[in-house]
């Protein structure tokens, strides 16, 4: 049994169902994110673990004991589950000192003040604030308003902390910080974190598991990785990842073999991995860094016009077409290409995810990466090569383990 359980969960609002069904275990140590478009119930899903919504129906079991029955209308206290929750607006006390902030709680048990002093200043060290005790929240910059809230959250040593979208309102140099700030906390307290977000890179970069939300249902709930790797549904492969996911309607030639298929689409006659034969049509999901792009032509690549150029510093969106296909490539580094010049694309078909287009069900399972199978893959290094007429930000990565890093293929654009 988890930490956290939760069976069959059902909870509505003046009438409308807003979740339905839920049923998620959360294991000790985790750091569980809940992730999905705004309204899908994240939010709602996190204040009926702390006890500040209760469930129509369905249970939910902290540490094994019940904490809601909906049906038997038990509900156990917030206070009681032994939880600590931080909310998106900071709520600190105005008239309180950052000290007298986080000592709240500690005073509330009344412990006696010199351990008291020593718990506050352990929990300010932690979040690297220990400079600011004696200023108020007004005196505060909204990034170390968040790190007391958080200090303030856990200074009692919750077994478990609750964070509702702590970093929506800092800017993207202070949310960095707070999501290594918030990464490293987990590892040394050892704390079950459960985090909503709906930002997806927050998601897949601080989490240990990931649930993701659509309309009051769980669709998935895996690690980061595999949640990138092998979108359960085409809904979620088209929420994760930035820039979005490409679609390619595809037709089964013949039935799947071995685990394998034949398929006819845009991208031309491709075998790929399918453990089960399509209702009817399929959709091929390709990754935008899956596609590597050539200036040259090479057997089985496909001939693309190049439709925009999204040039963004450290990487480069490409716009295709191909026929009646519009994909987008993202490619490493800069690279200068003309708009309505002619590019050749390969996609490697063990990356390609397949679904049933008419249930939106994953079909394959995508390869484990390199460094699963024990080798790193070498960082997006760029090689310039003369001659090749493909401009700067030419040349393609390395082997990990090849001493010297040579460009095998100069036609290759931007890896
Ligand atoms: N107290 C309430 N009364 C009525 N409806 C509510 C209440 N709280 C939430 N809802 C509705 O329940 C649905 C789920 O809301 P919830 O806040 O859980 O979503 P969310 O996924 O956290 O969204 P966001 O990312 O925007 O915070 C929404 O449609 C919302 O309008």
């Amino acid at each position: 049994m988890g930490l956290i359980e939760l069976k069959q969960v059902n909870k509505h609002f003046d009438g409308n169902p807003i979740l339905r069904n839920l049923s998620l275990h959360i294991e000790e140590g985790d750091f569980m994110t809940f992730l999905g478009p705004s309204g899908c119930g994240k939010t709602t899903t996190l204040r009926m673990i702390a006890g500040l919504e209760h469930p129509e129906s369905g249970t939910i079991v902290i540490d094994g004991k019940l904490a809601d029955d909906g049906r038997a209308a038990f509900h156990k206290a917030s206070s009681e589950r032994g939880l600590s929750l931080v909310f998106q607006s900071y709520a600190l006390w105005p008239h309180m000192s950052v000290f007298d902030n986080v000592a709240f709680g500690l005073t509330m048990k009344k412990l006696p003040k010199p351990a008291i002093r020593a718990k506050v200043e352990e929990a300010l060290e932690k979040m690297r604030i220990l400079d600011l005790t004696d200023r108020y929240p007004s005196e505060l910059s909204g990034g170390q308003q968040q790190r007391v809230a958080i200090a303030r959250a856990i200074v009692t040593e919750p077994r478990i902390l609750l964070l509702d979208e702590p970093l929506s309102n800092l800017d993207a140099k202070l949310r960095m910080e707070m999501r290594a700030e918030l990464k490293r906390l987990h590892r040394e307290l050892k704390t079950t974190i459960i985090y909503v977000t709906h930002d997806q890179v927050e998601a897949l970069t601080l989490s240990t598991k990931i649930a993701v939300f659509f309309q009051g249902e769980l669709v998935q709930v895996d690690t980061p990785s595999e949640l990138y790797r092998n979108p359960a549904t085409l809904q979620v492969a088209d929420f994760i990842g930035n820039p979005s996911i490409n679609f390619v309607e595809a037709f089964p030639v013949g039935a799947p073999k071995d685990g394998r298929l034949m398929t006819q689409s845009g991208l031309g006659r491709l075998d790929v991995s399918c453990e089960s034969p399509p209702e009817r049509g399929l959709t091929l999901a390709v990754k935008p860094e899956d596609i590597t792009v050539r200036t040259a032509p090479e057997e089985k690549a496909i001939a693309c016009t190049v439709y925009s150029v999204f040039p963004a510093g450290s990487e480069t969106l490409l716009q295709l077409t191909a026929g009646n296909l519009l994909l987008m490539a993202k490619l490493l580094g800069q690279v200068e290409l003309d708009t309505d010049s002619q590019v050749w694309i390969t996609v490697p078909t063990e990356k390609i995810n397949v679904y049933d287009a008419a249930t939106g069900r994953l079909l394959s399972r995508y390869g484990k990466p390199a460094v699963e199978a024990g080798r790193i893959p070498a960082a997006a290094v760029q090689v310039q090569e003369a001659g090749t007429g493909a401009g700067p930000g030419h040349g393609h990565a390395p082997e990990a383990d090849a001493p010297e890093a040579k460009p095998k293929e100069p036609a290759y654009l931007g890896r």
